[in-house]
């Protein structure tokens, strides 16, 4: 076993959004100052004491976008080595509420398509965020025709009994 496996590093939750409007998804480009310069990820930022994944993701997206995103499904995190901490990303799927967009940290924003979602130079961690996107998204098509092939719900579940 490797000594820094013994060391434990402390753990940064940063729950970031993956945000869907019209068939599109928002990528944010970091400024050139401070860590990843240039990178694109997901916008959020490091949770702060007390607050709940959920909250922090509004308040985030309030201060980074100046918007209000209704926050919905939540995405299997991963997990990035950083210098003396790891970083875990908490994604979540997010409808946008507002609609015009301040940006007050990033560089510049895309809409894209999904599959247009793979050619920016994305923060390593967020390939990871990217790949269980894409593995939400084959899920969503597949549920409609499940529900179309099942069978129709029993009205009386197993039998009807008197009814008085
Ligand atoms: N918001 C966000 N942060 C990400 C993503 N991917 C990723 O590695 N990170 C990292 O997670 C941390 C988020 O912190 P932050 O949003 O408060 O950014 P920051 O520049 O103030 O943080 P830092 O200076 O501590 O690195 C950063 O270190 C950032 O590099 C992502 O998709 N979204």
């Amino acid at each position: 076993m490797l000594v820094s496996d013994l060391i434990k590093k402390p753990l940064v939750k940063v729950p970031c959004a993956i945000i869907e409007r019209g068939g599109k998804v928002l990528a944010a480009q970091r400024s050139a100052h401070g860590s990843l310069p240039m990178k694109w990820e997901f916008p959020g930022g490091k949770l702060e004491e007390g607050e709940s994944e959920v909250e922090c993701l509004v308040r985030e997206i309030r201060e980074e976008l100046s918007v209000e995103v209704v926050v919905e499904d939540r995405l299997p995190v991963t997990n990035r080595d950083d210098i003396g901490r790891m970083i875990q990303l908490v994604p979540f799927i997010c409808q946008l509420v507002t609609d015009e967009i301040i940006l007050t940290e990033h560089e510049q924003i895309f809409w894209l398509t999904p599959d247009e979602l793979p050619a920016l130079d994305w923060a390593e961690a967020d390939r990871d965020v990217l790949q269980n996107y894409f593995e939400h998204l084959a899920g969503r098509r597949i549920r409609p025709i499940q529900r179309l092939n099942r069978r129709k719900p029993d009205i009386f579940p197993t039998s009807p009994g008197k009814i008085e």
